[in-house]
């Protein structure tokens, strides 16, 4: 172990070496994944799958090697917005994620069933096991940025993927009428008891455009996006329309295709 740097978040030999205390699952020996990024939300279906697709989608745009662990477990998303299908394949060296169009890598639950209508009914510690294998089990190969869609809420089988996963930053989700309750503050809450730094804010759901006379219309209320950020100290936000035309580009698996330019400042914070 001349060469062991004694980071073990980054290094998938489990050898004697590896410290003891750490939650931390080792990463698989063919994986080579810069900075990991969570993509939270305090409560589900506020968009936290959609933001994970687009993120992933720009950081690929932009020339970056892009992954997506999909931990959603229970609600797997990821692979229907790409149009991917194909089944994962695997060896005695573990599994190879699937590929969408434009080359984002991904794994999901949806790629391992027999058929993606199969509910998962699965207890919390076998999810997070899981999410586990995923990131341990996986050969991803060379990757500079990772999205994790994660489970839903602040309960246990998100704490648990927080502590295995070597989770560099943190992108909450949130809609407007989320933004005035308490459910966001506990996901920031959360991070910050992980102590992992908050990279953005994201509003989905903002406002609708009109396509007629180009009005914004606050469907859900006024935001309070910057007072949150403010209150906790998050230097960038990101707002999201609510688009029929998103809704149908993950419906026909063209997610990739969809012209946006969301988060077209990404790059320069991620
Ligand atoms: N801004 C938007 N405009 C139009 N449709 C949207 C928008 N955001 C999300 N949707 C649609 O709303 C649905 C829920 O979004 P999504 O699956 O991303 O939520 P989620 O927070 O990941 O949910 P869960 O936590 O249950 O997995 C999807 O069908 C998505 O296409």
């Amino acid at each position: 172990m001349s060469s062991c740097d004694h980071n073990c978040s980054s290094c998938g030999q489990n050898c004697g070496e590896r410290d003891k205390e750490s939650l931390l699952a080792p990463a698989h020996p063919q994986s080579n994944v810069k900075k990991i990024i969570a993509v939270v939300s305090g409560k589900g279906g506020v968009g936290k799958s959609l933001v994970t697709t687009l993120l992933a989608t720009q950081m690929n745009k932009d020339g970056f090697k892009t992954a997506i662990l999909d931990a959603d477990i229970t609600g797997p998303s990821i692979p229907t917005a790409f149009g991917v299908t194909e089944r994962i394949s695997g060896n005695d060296m573990g599994m190879l994620p699937a590929v969408s169009k434009k080359g984002i890598s991904m794994m999901s639950v949806n790629l391992l069933l027999e058929r993606a209508t199969d509910p998962i009914i699965w207890r919390g510690v076998i999810i997070a096991n899981t999410v586990k294998q995923f990131w341990s089990d996986t050969a991803w190969g060379d990757v500079d940025y990772m999205f994790v869609d994660m489970p839903p809420g602040t309960g246990d089988v998100p704490l648990t993927v927080f502590q295995s996963l070597p989770i560099s930053g943190i992108i909450v989700v949130t809609s407007p009428q989320e933004l005035v309750s308490m459910i966001v503050e506990k996901a920031v809450n959360m991070a910050d008891m992980m102590n992992i730094p908050i990279l953005a804010l994201v509003e989905n759901m903002s406002y609708f455009e009109c396509g007629g006379c180009g009005k914004r219309h606050k469907i859900f209320g006024d935001s309070h996006i910057e007072e949150i950020a403010k209150k906790h100290g998050i230097k960038h936000i990101f707002q999201i329309p609510i688009n029929p035309e998103i809704a149908k580009a993950v419906d026909s698996g063209t997610i990739e295709d969809f012209e946006n330019d969301y988060f077209k400042d990404a790059k320069t914070l991620l």
